[in-house]
């Protein structure tokens, strides 16, 4: 069980993101997501944080994956990440601006996405674009170095067993 999620609010051609006000991550601008808590499922988790960060009422998301990073050879932590299409008609001045957690503002996809964008983490723009597609769910590893990605693998997750 990984500790963290992550879900990707999409809406036109922008993403809900926001500016952490904490660490891990201060400064940068990463989708909505926290930590599970106990007895928690990861959908019931990223609804949670959704809703308490946003105020976003979600009936569900779509599963996109799972993201994990490795330090020193140990697979230290990872996210569940999710995917959520608002409707066309939503009003993006509904959405907050400032939240506990910090500041939160839509992003335009092209700005998010640009390799050399240092205002998200470094691995975002790697796994986002798969997520961002009707691909099945995979399982993004990263390897940092001093705090740097050196290393990034996909591979797909086994498929649920369904009776
Ligand atoms: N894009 C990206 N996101 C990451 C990485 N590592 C990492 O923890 N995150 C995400 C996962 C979570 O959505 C978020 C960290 O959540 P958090 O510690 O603030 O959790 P929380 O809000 O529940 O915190 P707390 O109040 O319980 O302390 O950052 C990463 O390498 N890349």
């Amino acid at each position: 069980m990984y500790r963290y999620t992550i879900c990707f609010l999409k809406h036109r051609n922008g993403i809900l993101m926001l500016n952490r006000n904490k660490s891990p991550l201060m400064g940068l601008w990463n989708g909505v997501g926290g930590k599970l808590e106990h007895g928690e499922t990861p959908m019931d988790s990223v609804l949670r944080e959704v809703r308490e960060e946003t105020g976003i009422l979600l009936e569900t998301a779509c599963y996109k994956g799972i993201v994990s990073w490795l330090v020193d050879g140990k697979e230290t932590g990872g996210m569940y990440a999710f995917l959520a299409h608002l409707p066309e008609d939503y009003e993006r001045s509904q959405t907050p601006q400032v939240v506990d957690e910090g500041i939160l503002d839509w992003k335009e996809l092209a700005w998010i996405l640009d390799p050399d964008n240092a205002g998200v983490p470094e691995n975002l723009p790697m796994f986002l674009p798969y997520m961002l597609e009707e691909a099945d769910p995979c399982q993004h590893s990263f390897t940092y170095e001093n705090n740097q990605v050196v290393n990034y693998e996909t591979a797909p997750l086994p498929k649920p067993v369904t009776t």
